[in-house]
């Protein structure tokens, strides 16, 4: 038995959902220019979980189900209060509310397809909610309740804040929902199916996915990259603050990625309207940072910037504090990892690699008085 490091190149399952073929990457064999640039997150989110785009009256019915699904127990937001706030990561804030909604679901371990798909719903709309309602506790704040008559991500924004978001704050924030939502055979994705190919309950595989998706080599990368953009400040910093990561073989957070070898094709979405919103908020230097971090990583080290660069500043323009962004990407990609998860029950067979072993041969055991 011989093992590959990270699971590098390894085909584990068959999926219809979506695929990385050549740098392309297709939801349902749509390409992910085409539904960025023209898709709603609900259409893609029906995508992913019917295998074609919805007619009028599918989506009209979805986007009802995700609008009367959005309110959370209220004893999941009494339990954000009880949180030692001020050291409680979002993203382990969420991981423990998601599991909270599986007590006050009694359907939670009724694993029939029709159970199932209600849940999917539920976590979908949910999970918006409380992401946007734990920024406010903490805050002291009163959560929002959404307005039903408000798509996905405008219900997003105006949860968070309070306030009616602008057109071109929705129309960035649904595209960024798009681009996230699902990404082939991902750590937290794979993460959600072995989950649940023991016949674990979906709360379950989602619950472990965010666990997955928390790590900075994952979803938590768009968190550090704002850090880093923090860090450098100026323009004129850059260069010193990249090289010297760079000499002392430092990863530069948003670069790189295990299976796109020329570019990650969700990125230049995001450098678009990193660029849009920067300017706007009279904030450019964000973006000219950026640039310059990628002019000097790609040129030295042939790394292009992953889907986690460019979205840093462009959440940090739409005032969305910095470490709300990978809650945010959990928001958009349970639309995934529960298409995965249904995928993966409609078709189960536990999955159990090997480990190739390289520990010590047969040895004795001693009595502890004589070791
Ligand atoms: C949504 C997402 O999950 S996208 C990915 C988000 N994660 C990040 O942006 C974190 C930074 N990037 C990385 O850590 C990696 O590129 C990953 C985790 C995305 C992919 O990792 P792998 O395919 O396992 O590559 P691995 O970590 O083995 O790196 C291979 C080589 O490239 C280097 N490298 C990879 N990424 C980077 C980076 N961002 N900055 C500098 N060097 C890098 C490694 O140091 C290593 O060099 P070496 O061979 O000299 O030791
Ligand atoms: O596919 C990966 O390894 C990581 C990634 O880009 C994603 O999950 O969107």
């Amino acid at each position: 038995m011989t093992s590959t490091r990270g699971l590098e190149g390894i085909v584990a399952t068959q999926s219809s959902i979506s695929s990385i073929i050549d740098d392309t990457l297709t939801y349902v064999g749509y390409d992910i220019d085409d539904l960025t640039n023209n898709a709603s997150f609900e259409e893609v989110v029906y995508l992913l979980w019917h295998k074609r785009l919805p007619n009028a009256s599918e989506l009209a019915e979805l986007k009802q189900q995700l609008a009367d699904n959005m309110a959370v127990p209220q004893e999941v937001l009494n339990h954000f209060k009880t949180y030692p706030i001020d050291k409680v990561h979002p993203m382990s804030a969420l991981r423990t509310a998601v599991s909270m909604l599986a007590l006050y679901d009694d359907a939670a371990e009724d694993m029939s397809e029709e159970a199932n798909y209600l849940k999917a719903i539920q976590l979908q709309a949910k999970m918006s909610t409380l992401v946007t309602a734990f920024s406010r506790v903490r805050k002291g704040l009163e959560p929002v309740a959404p307005k039903t008559d408000l798509g996905y991500a405008a219900n997003f924004l105006y949860m968070l804040s309070g306030e009616m978001p602008e057109e071109i704050e929705v129309e960035a924030f649904n595209k960024a929902l798009v681009l996230h939502a699902d990404h082939e055979l991902n750590a937290s994705t794979f993460t959600a199916r072995v989950c649940v190919a023991t016949l674990s309950d979906i709360y379950s595989g989602v619950v472990s996915a965010i666990g997955a998706l928390k790590g900075p080599l994952h979803g938590g990368a768009n968190e550090q990259v704002m850090k880093m953009l923090t860090e450098i400040d100026t323009l004129d910093n850059v260069d010193s603050y990249i090289q010297d990561k760079l000499d002392n073989k430092v990863k530069i957070m948003g670069f790189g990625h295990r299976v796109y070898r020329k570019g990650d094709p969700r990125a230049k979405h995001l450098r678009e309207m990193s660029q849009k919103l920067t300017t706007l908020r009279g904030e450019s230097k964000l973006y000219d940072m950026s640039v310059r971090i990628e002019e000097i990583v790609t040129g030295q080290k042939n790394l292009p910037p992953n889907v986690d660069f460019y979205s840093a500043s462009v959440y940090h323009s739409l005032n969305i504090d910095h470490d709300l962004f990978t809650p945010i990407f959990a928001v958009s990609r349970v639309s995934g990892w529960v298409a995965h998860i249904l995928e993966q029950y409609s078709d189960n067979r536990l999955i159990r690699p090997r480990a190739e072993y390289v520990g010590p041969g047969m040895q004795k055991y001693i009595p502890i008085e004589e070791r």
